[in-house]
């Protein structure tokens, strides 16, 4: 086949993931690359009756756009760092995360809410908010609803809940910024691995320029260092997004603090640890918050959800 300068992006077909790829596009123009977006269908965009923890398996909206990376009929692939699961084939590997978003969660809703005082129903699907906001929201009900974002703002419309909490980062980038009621502090609703990052992730035997276009142009270092440390927590624990698992990770000074746990699903245990290191020590790092989070409470929180799942 001749070399062509097109990067050939796969990506969800939502309006997010669409948005998300539209974004890393715009990265590679000025680099002289042309790109060519391939929307391609998963599982989890199928299904959409069942919470996600119940679908099962990892993955499931990954699967089928890592099947492309490995047929090569495309370069790279665009995903939320959120939903990508901490195994990834061995062929494949992540090669750039761009620039990390506001990574709160919010509130959004059509009226006037106060998600402290008011008796609220919240529509999530998310076992980590779910198990927060019975935590620290006691008077709120959480609902589950599922679909993209448009979606859920409907169902919240026609009255299936008050209030929706979300990923800042996803409404956002949905231009849904006016109705954001609340920002919730990351200090005590920590976000999920890879909240508000997006992944490129591509065959290791991709060709090298395109890689190293990549490389320059779309990945964000500093966001890149954190987001390895947040999955080397999450590998070690071995979580998919269906596990109440939270991990959040920054630079201060020239250090990495990463602050990771997970909350038992009636919200009443939460184990959590903080503690840093070097940039070149993250993979260690995240390693050694999962340990201390198994042997302090974590081991015992993932054998009952996994009875119960
Ligand atoms: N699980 C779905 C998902 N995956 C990524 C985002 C938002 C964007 C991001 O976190 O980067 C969302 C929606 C949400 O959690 O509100």
């Amino acid at each position: 086949m001749p070399y062509t300068k097109t990067i050939r992006i796969g990506t969800r077909g939502s309006k997010l993931a669409l948005w998300q790829a539209e974004y890393v596009a715009s990265l590679i123009k000025p680099s002289g690359y042309t790109t060519e977006i391939v929307p391609i269908e998963t599982r989890g965009d199928k299904i959409l009756d069942v919470s996600i923890a119940k679908i099962g398996s990892k993955g499931v909206f990954t699967e089928e756009i890592e099947a492309k990376l490995l047929d090569g009929s495309i370069d790279i692939a665009v995903h939320s760092a959120k939903d990508l699961s901490s195994d990834i084939p061995e062929e494949l590997e992540l090669v750039a995360f761009t620039e990390r978003e506001l990574v709160n969660d919010v509130v959004i809703s059509d009226r006037q809410v106060n998600i402290t005082s008011d008796k609220l129903k919240i529509g999530t699907s998310s076992t980590r908010r779910v198990a927060f906001l019975k935590h620290f929201y006691p008077n709120a009900e959480a609902v589950s609803i599922r679909g993209n974002l448009q979606t859920r703002i409907s169902k919240m419309k026609a009255g299936e809940c008050d209030a929706l909490l979300l990923a800042y980062a996803g409404v956002h980038r949905m231009g849904y910024d006016n109705m954001i009621v609340d920002k919730i502090e990351t200090s005590y609703f920590v976000p999920a691995v890879g909240q508000g990052t997006i992944a490129i992730e591509c065959h290791k035997k991709l060709d090298f320029k395109k890689k190293e276009i990549i490389a320059n142009w779309v990945n964000h270092p500093a966001t890149e260092v954190c987001l390895h440390a947040e999955r080397s927590f999450l590998k070690t624990l071995h979580g998919g997004c269906s596990i109440p698992a939270f991990g959040y990770a920054h630079i201060e000074g020239d250090s990495i603090s990463l602050k990771a746990g997970i909350i038992s699903l009636d919200g009443q245990r939460v184990i959590k640890v903080k503690r840093s290191s070097s940039f070149e020590n993250v993979k260690e790092l995240g390693e050694m918050v999962a340990n201390e989070v198994l042997n302090i409470g974590g081991e015992q929180i993932l054998k009952e959800i996994r009875q119960q799942l």
